[in-house]
């Protein structure tokens, strides 16, 4: 009998949801507790560093020495009455993580005692060892050196007894080594190329946003089974597993009482949250059984994300409280939903436009239409390289099923905005746009409702659905971090913006007027971008066959997707952006391949190492009690109605045999394609080789594992099954 598998059964039947201590005051007293915000900032700084220091947040002004000396003195000394001993840079890796290395304030006084200090030195720049961090070939062990430099649009905080400052993490030479970096120049790009649009159409605005507001899904699987499943703890997912009889059939899971042990975590996870200042507001139970989710209110693009890696730290954290582990893996179980991160991307103005929400004039529906079409023609240019953004070894299980998109990207537009892009196609430049003397531009822009029906039915198989006043980039993985995905999303647009803006000024320049100019180029996007757009069901073979006919990246093998990084239209975007340079994107490159490998390699041992010594020993040792058994009744009854009673066991004993032995000589080839996959010195060309010839061999060595636990006697089988790891909670 398979102890420890019952064993932790037991014991989280037995668990009870985990008390938590709520603060007396409402979230509005405590939101933000942690964070050196504006309100901390100004009762914190004297005046000039106060100002100066909005100034670098809002308009990315520079800030000298002697203001950083004194911007880290009122830090330290709000972090200090918290309690807080210890500062830390605190950036994004490329390993889909964050890092952070302690100091204390501590420093010797010279008396042979100890003073706390903090300096502006250390809050604006430290050094780190950039080699042991993917680096992608841009930094040598021998000439380790990286930094570490201050992002002061994204307020400092606490966690425990440390003050954790936001940094950007670059080589020495000036590469970057992070999400961050690049994210943050994109920004710059878009907002940039954005308000040279909007002033076509508004002369106040002073400066656009790029907002995101991301929706987290993810799994909670009891602690106790969870460690007996090595699979979950060394790659996020299980790699065997029968499905269980019920799984999500019966669509009673999504948006149903949550609970109680999981409410306890949310409760407590909300209450961290917004003492961080991360506005979460929406929970609720998930599609998959043991699936939840959690979004907060969207806020600007840089701090967003900060706040998406802080909480999925958190979510670690605050489940080991509750006795669960979260899995933020974006298919941890086959044959049921997975975890997506859908990111919702738009552009707001200074002046409270929301860019991508139809307005109540014809003129603002012309600015929304404007951007509308360039955000759909940036797409169009760039599907291979927005998958590529999303790609990874993970998020490939999940894309093409269970609500997931399908690894091609379209854009779902919802009939009302496709008949409006369609009417304005096809109608005559003369009919379009008629003046009605100073009273201002009667445009015949097809009325748009101002409430667009989210018609999220349609767009489940979408991996870019427009929602009424913003996309849904519903390709991400849960486990990912937002800044891949948004780096390409906003540089893409950014260049667009530039395009359609030099496009736009020549035909001014020529003599048609603004709005006509402005029309006559959307017209031109319209049709040419048309082949991105789908409103139909993404998981048809028809839509694949059309997709690639349209000319669609259909590319499905993940190191080959990221070839898009390096296509001359991707290094001439990302450079004329300044979002990032040639050798950038080639080092980026090597770390996702490398990434690759080693995920499947992982996968692969553990693999090996799970159907030899825990599966095919508990095979082998129910097979030989059926053999006792068929002995045993060949004894006693005559040979003809012997064979007739047995006749069932020896069926299984044969298929146990089929299937251990296809198992053996599988992993035995598994090994094999590794060993020779090993020998391959180019990233590349490895990683290919791991896809193409060990990601089938873990297929097929599931498919018959999954037969095993399907016949061996339930009390031997020794991994926590299904429809435990489901239900149980
Ligand atoms: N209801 C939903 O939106 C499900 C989304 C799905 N879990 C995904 O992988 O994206």
């Amino acid at each position: 009998m398979s102890s420890l598998r019952f064993r932790v059964v037991e014991e989280a039947f037995k668990k009870k949801a985990v008390a938590v201590e709520r603060p007396e005051e409402r979230p509005s007293d405590y939101f933000a507790k942690y964070v050196f915000n504006r309100e901390k900032m100004f009762r914190y700084l004297p005046r000039t560093a106060y100002d100066a220091l909005v100034d670098a947040i809002d308009n990315g002004k520079p800030l000298d020495r002697e203001i950083a000396d004194m911007v880290a003195a009122g830090m330290k000394k709000w972090a200090i009455e918290m309690g807080v001993t210890h500062y830390t840079h605190w950036f994004h890796p490329l390993t889909d993580g964050t890092a952070e290395k302690h100091d204390a304030f501590v420093e010797q006084d010279g008396n042979g005692g100890v003073v706390e200090e903090f300096s502006g030195k250390l809050l604006i720049q430290q050094e780190g060892d950039a080699s042991s961090f993917p680096n992608g070939g841009i930094r040598n062990t021998f000439e380790a050196r990286g930094y570490s430099a201050w992002d002061p649009s994204s307020p400092a905080f606490i966690v425990g007894d440390t003050l954790c400052i936001p940094t950007v993490f670059i080589s020495y030479t000036g590469e970057a080594l992070d999400y961050k970096a690049p994210l943050l120049k994109s920004l710059g790009a878009v907002t940039e190329a954005a308000l040279d649009v909007c002033r076509y159409f508004d002369k106040n605005v002073k400066k656009v946003y790029s907002y995101l507001g991301w929706e987290q899904e993810y799994f909670l699987v009891d602690e106790g089974l969870y460690a007996a499943r090595p699979d979950l703890l060394l790659t996020g997912r299980t790699l065997m597993g029968h499905e269980s009889s019920k799984n999500q059939q019966l669509e009673d899971h999504y948006f149903g009482a949550i609970p109680t042990r999981v409410s306890a975590f949310m409760q407590e996870l909300e209450i961290e949250s917004l003492k961080l200042g991360i506005p979460v507001k929406t929970r609720h139970n998930e599609v998959a059984p043991n699936q939840f989710e959690l979004a907060p209110i969207y806020e600007e693009c840089n701090l967003a994300n900060d706040h998406n890696q802080v909480i999925m730290e958190l979510m670690r954290r605050i489940a080991r409280r509750h006795g669960f582990r979260v899995l933020l893996h974006e298919k941890p179980f086959k044959g049921v939903n997975g975890s997506g991160k859908h990111n919702n991307w738009s552009l707001g103005t200074d002046t409270g436009v929301q860019l991508l929400s139809p307005g109540k004039t014809p003129e603002d529906n012309l600015q929304f239409v404007t951007f509308l079409v360039n955000v759909i023609m940036a797409v169009y240019k760039h599907n291979g390289l927005l998958k590529a953004s999303i790609s990874s070894a993970t998020n490939a299980h999940r894309l093409g099923a269970n609500e997931a998109p399908p690894a091609i990207i379209s854009i779902f537009l919802g009939s009302q905005m496709s008949q409006v892009l369609d009417e304005l196609e096809n109608c005559s430049d003369d009919t379009t746009i008629s003046f009605h003397g100073k009273t201002g531009v009667n445009l015949n822009i097809p009325k748009i409702p101002e409430l667009l029906m989210d018609n999220t039915d349609r767009n489940r198989t979408s991996p870019f659905a427009f929602t009424g006043n913003r996309f849904e980039f519903r390709a991400v993985g849960s486990s990912a971090n937002c800044a891949s995905a948004m780096i390409v999303l906003n540089a893409a647009v950014a260049h667009q913006l530039k395009l359609f803006k030099i496009e736009v000024d020549k035909l001014i320049e020529s003599g048609i007027p603004k709005e006509k100019s402005i029309l006559s180029v959307l017209k031109s996007y319209i049709r040419e971008s048309r082949p991105i757009r789908f409103d139909g069901n993404g998981y048809s073979d028809a839509w694949k066959e059309e997709a690639c006919r349209r000319g669609l990246d259909c590319e499905t093998s993940v190191p080959v997707i990221f070839d898009a990084y390096l296509r001359p239209s991707s290094i001439r975007m990302f450079s004329e952006t300044g979002v990032m340079n040639a050798v950038e994107l080639a080092a980026r490159n090597e770390v996702k391949w490398e990434t690759y490998t080693k995920k499947v390699q992982i996968e692969a041992r553990v693999m090996g190492d799970l159907v030899l010594n825990h599966i095919l020993p508990v095979a082998t040792r129910f097979q030989s009690m059926l053999l006792d058994t068929v002995c045993k009744i060949k004894n006693v009854f005559p040979e003809e109605e012997a064979a007739e009673i047995s006749a069932r066991d020896i069926d299984i004993i044969r298929k146990i045999a089929f299937h251990s032995t296809a198992i053996q000589d599988k992993v035995a080839a598994m090994v094999d394609a590794r060993k020779l996959a090993n020998k391959i010195e180019n990233e590349r060309e490895k990683a290919v080789a791991y896809h193409d010839t060990v990601v089938p061999k873990l297929d097929e060595i599931r498919y018959h594992t999954d037969k095993l636990e399907l016949m061996i006697d339930n009390q031997m089988w020794p991994l926590p099954k299904y429809r435990e790891l489901l239900f149980v909670r």
